[in-house]
């Protein structure tokens, strides 16, 4: 077992319905996206509905290591802090290498970096990445769509070396498969290249069309088509831009999964159904019940269990619009108080089902296969990956001691520490602090018994 800081550990008495309100901000799968395409204007950006998370004090550190200013809106009457970021890039610097070394690790975002750092500087150096450990995560597709672009790529022990000798050129690129983070890298290269870029089998997740709201605002032109593909005409310059960041929609799920499995009734304001269409279908057919309210400016919805049987159901997460592999996680604990057999079949990430161990460790039943169970054959099904569940329920949970592994599990493990009888002790809990803002307060809001530390 590792040893955590009492900060780090959150202990959980199992065993009450949460109810009451939480407030979901922007997604953490776009702001931080809409944070980098600053560097790419000349002018100022303002973003708003930015969540206190760490995703964005991390990229607030690479942007301020080169030169971008980024400060928070004035607070407000009542001193609470602004969800509004301010970001101007007038002073634009190559970072040293080692100040952007410190942010090896840390996530996901400083390889989008490239682009802008290459139209603004001719030379990107891109640390060693991080994120969530639920597969190989390579980046590939990145690198080729950058060497497409006339970009040269240096592979250096402490992380990559890229530069661009001259201006980049738009052009033709074919994803293997519709990596979000390599459409959004195509995206940030090709608004500022000389020429035309089309991309096919382009993502297209809301986050990735609400970073391309953004771009068109700074006046880059993106057009998408059916069948996948973006086509970009460059542009010489871009301005700064105002947005408003879209709701994050993993978030809103994994309290709606909260509400399901504890038998509560939570109502998620700031969340949106327009891109959680494929999730409120999923929350019907298991047996919870939700009621959208689009009151202008204060969008909400309401999740909650009547409290009939869960049913259970055969998943398969995909490329949106199909279900969100961060939907996954949370609607596995939830699935384990379903009556009967369900079917999860991981197409996304190779090795997002082992935090189910822990569950297992807690009462659950599930059983994970190598084959692609449920329907249709997946990249994983030859490669020998555990990448199908079967859950059978209804199963009763207990507290146990559990260390999370990745930020979804992390959320999860404390649903369902939340969903059992008795007490857990919940270690690594910062994992969560990625991307679900002030977490603790909301589920003490809620009226879950948590406290930080070991308990008393
Ligand atoms: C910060 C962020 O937005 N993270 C999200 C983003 O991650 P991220 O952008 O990293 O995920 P991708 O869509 O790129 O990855 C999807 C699949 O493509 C593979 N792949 C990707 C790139 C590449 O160069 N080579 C390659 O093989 C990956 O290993 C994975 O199997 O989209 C995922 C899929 O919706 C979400 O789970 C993550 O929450
Ligand atoms: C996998 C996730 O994030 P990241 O890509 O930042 O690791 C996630 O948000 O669930």
């Amino acid at each position: 077992m590792e040893l955590s800081t009492a900060s780090d550990v959150l202990t959980v008495h199992g065993g009450t319905a949460l109810s009451g309100e939480v407030r979901v901000r922007g997604a953490k799968n776009l702001v931080p996206k809409a944070m980098v395409a600053a560097l790419l204007g000349h002018g100022t950006s303002v973003l708003h509905n930015v969540p206190q998370i760490s995703d964005v004090r991390i990229v607030t550190g690479l942007l301020e290591a080169h030169g971008v200013s980024v400060t928070r809106g004035a607070p407000g009457p009542d001193g609470e802090p602004s969800d509004t970021l301010i970001l101007d890039p007038a002073s634009v610097e190559q970072a040293s290498d080692t100040a952007v070394e410190a942010h090896a690790g840390t996530s996901r975002i400083p390889v989008l970096f490239c682009g802008p750092l290459l139209h603004r500087l001719g030379r990107a150096f891109i640390p060693d990445l991080g994120g969530c450990k639920i597969g190989d995560r390579p980046i590939d597709f990145h690198l080729d769509a950058l060497r497409a672009f006339g970009a040269v790529v240096e592979k250096r022990p402490e992380g990559l070396l890229i530069s661009a000798p001259e201006r980049l050129r738009g052009t033709q690129i074919r994803l293997p498969y519709p990596s979000v983070g390599a459409t959004e890298q195509v995206l940030l290269t090709a608004v500022l290249a000389e020429g035309v870029t089309e991309l096919s089998n382009a993502a297209t997740e809301p986050e990735i069309v609400d970073l391309i709201a953004v771009l068109q605002k700074m006046g880059a032109i993106i057009s998408v088509h059916n069948g996948r593909v973006i086509r970009i005409i460059g542009v010489d310059q871009l301005g700064g831009f105002t947005h408003r960041a879209i709701p994050d929609r993993l978030e809103t799920a994994s309290w709606a999964c909260a509400a399901l499995a504890t038998g509560g009734d939570i109502r998620v304001i700031g969340a949106a159904q327009g891109e959680m269409m494929t999730f409120l279908n999923v929350f019907r057919r298991i047996g919870g019940d939700f009621e959208v309210d689009d009151t202008p400016g204060e969008p909400s919805i309401r999740f909650w269990h009547s409290g009939g049987q869960m049913r259970a159901l055969a998943l398969e997460t995909d490329v949106y619009p199909g279900l969100s592999t961060d939907w996954q996680q949370p609607l596995v604990v939830a699935l384990t108080q379903a009556h009967g057999l369900s079917i999860i079949h991981e197409t996304v990430y190779e090795q997002r089902l082992g935090f189910t161990d822990a569950l297992n460790r807690m009462g659950a039943q599930i059983q994970l296969y190598r084959e692609c169970l449920g329907g249709s054959a997946c990249r994983f099904g030859q490669r020998n990956f555990m990448h199908s569940a079967v859950i059978s329920g209804p199963t009763k949970l207990h507290g146990a001691e559990l260390t999370i592994p990745d930020l979804r599990a992390g959320f999860s493990y404390l649903i369902a520490a939340l969903a059992a009888q008795g007490t857990s002790t919940v270690h690594g809990i910062s994992l969560i602090r990625r991307g679900y803002e002030d977490f603790e307060a909301k589920l003490s809001a809620l009226g879950a018994d948590v406290e930080l530390g070991l308990g008393a």
